[in-house]
């Protein structure tokens, strides 16, 4: 009960940006704080963040175990977080990474769509809208430094992200493999495949559910470089500092020019995409195929 409250008084912030959620860990400073003296954290329980304001970066750390499911709280504390480091002209940019061992996310959270009433659906997808167009129009230079499998929802997150640094770990699969849970990547899912990969190579992909292990995501262009499991958070600090040498006045106008027509066919269909999600999510058939996928998760263990 008191989870679900919490997740509607977050949720109700998405739509009041100058609410604020209080820091989880406030001001925390030093070498624990994973990166040397002048490295601060805020943050949330499941979306920690540290900054280094001397470089102007922070590093998001999604943290809700044991996948790394966006949940709706996930979903929202995300969003207030991206928020806070753009509102803070120290920051240029942010790398997006897990602090699941072996999982960046696995993608939406089934039991957010799953068994729940149509207020919820709503509320639901109206957050997960809400954090893609916050992360596609960041004026942040973002990098998601993909330290684990990343399926669905979880490469939707990295492919919003203006370059993708992915381990080398045959485990570490990326992709929209919507269909092979009997449902259907929405059309921005699709389209931000399609603006990094091309139109015949998002087909096949979206068709077939493809997630790619590293070598295939990378001949693919779905990640932009794969390098040994220890040295992602080097490797994307070492790409931020490139982009970060661009002026952001002229970066950003560019990153807008190219991204904003995508971003504004769901501006401007958003409740129309809400009642499509919500028509789709509530039948039986795919009711259904959610419970089977997610029964087969469960059993997995047993
Ligand atoms: C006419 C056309 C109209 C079109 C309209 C379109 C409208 C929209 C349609 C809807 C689109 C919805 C889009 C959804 C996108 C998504 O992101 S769906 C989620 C997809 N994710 C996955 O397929 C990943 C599933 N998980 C895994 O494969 C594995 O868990 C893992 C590889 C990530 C990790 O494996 P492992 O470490 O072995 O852990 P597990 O034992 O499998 O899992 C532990 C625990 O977590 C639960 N869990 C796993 N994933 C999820 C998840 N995504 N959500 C919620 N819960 C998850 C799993 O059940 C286990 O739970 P228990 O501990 O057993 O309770």
């Amino acid at each position: 009960m008191a989870l679900m409250v919490g997740a509607r008084v977050l949720a109700r912030n998405l739509l009041r940006p100058w609410s604020r959620l209080p820091d989880a860990v406030p001001g925390r400073t030093g070498p624990a704080a994973g990166g040397g003296d002048g490295v601060r954290c805020f943050g949330s329980p499941r979306v920690l963040v540290e900054t280094d304001p001397a470089k102007g970066v922070a590093v998001i750390k999604l943290k809700n175990p044991p996948v790394n499911s966006l949940s709706l709280e996930v979903l929202t504390e995300f969003v207030i977080s991206l928020e806070k480091l753009e509102n803070d002209k120290t920051f240029r940019g942010v790398i997006v990474t897990s602090d699941c061992p072996g999982i960046f996310s696995a993608g939406l959270d089934l039991t957010e769509m799953c068994g729940k009433s149509q207020a919820h659906y709503a509320e639901y997808w109206r957050a997960v809208q809400e954090l893609w167009l916050r992360l596609y129009l960041s004026n942040l230079v973002v990098i998601a430094a993909i330290n684990g499998v990343s399926p669905a929802g979880g490469c939707l997150i990295s492919l919003t992200c203006d370059y993708r640094v992915l381990a080398d770990n045959p485990k570490y699969s990326i992709g929209l493999n919507e269909t092979l849970l009997g449902i259907v990547a929405p059309s921005w899912f699709k389209d931000t495949l399609v603006n990094t990969v091309g139109h015949r190579t998002a087909e096949r992909a979206l068709q077939l559910g493809l997630l790619f292990p590293p070598a295939e995501a990378l001949r693919v262009g779905i990640v932009d470089q794969v390098v040994p499991e220890d040295q992602v958070h080097s490797a994307a600090l070492s790409v931020m500092a490139r982009w970060l040498a661009i002026p952001d006045h002229a970066r950003q106008l560019t990153k807008n020019l190219m991204r904003k027509p995508t971003a504004d066919r769901l501006v401007k269909q958003r409740d129309a995409d809400i009642q499509y999600f919500l028509q789709f999510i509530s039948r039986d058939s795919i009711q259904k195929s959610l419970r089977v996928y997610l029964d087969k998760l469960r059993q997995k263990k047993g």
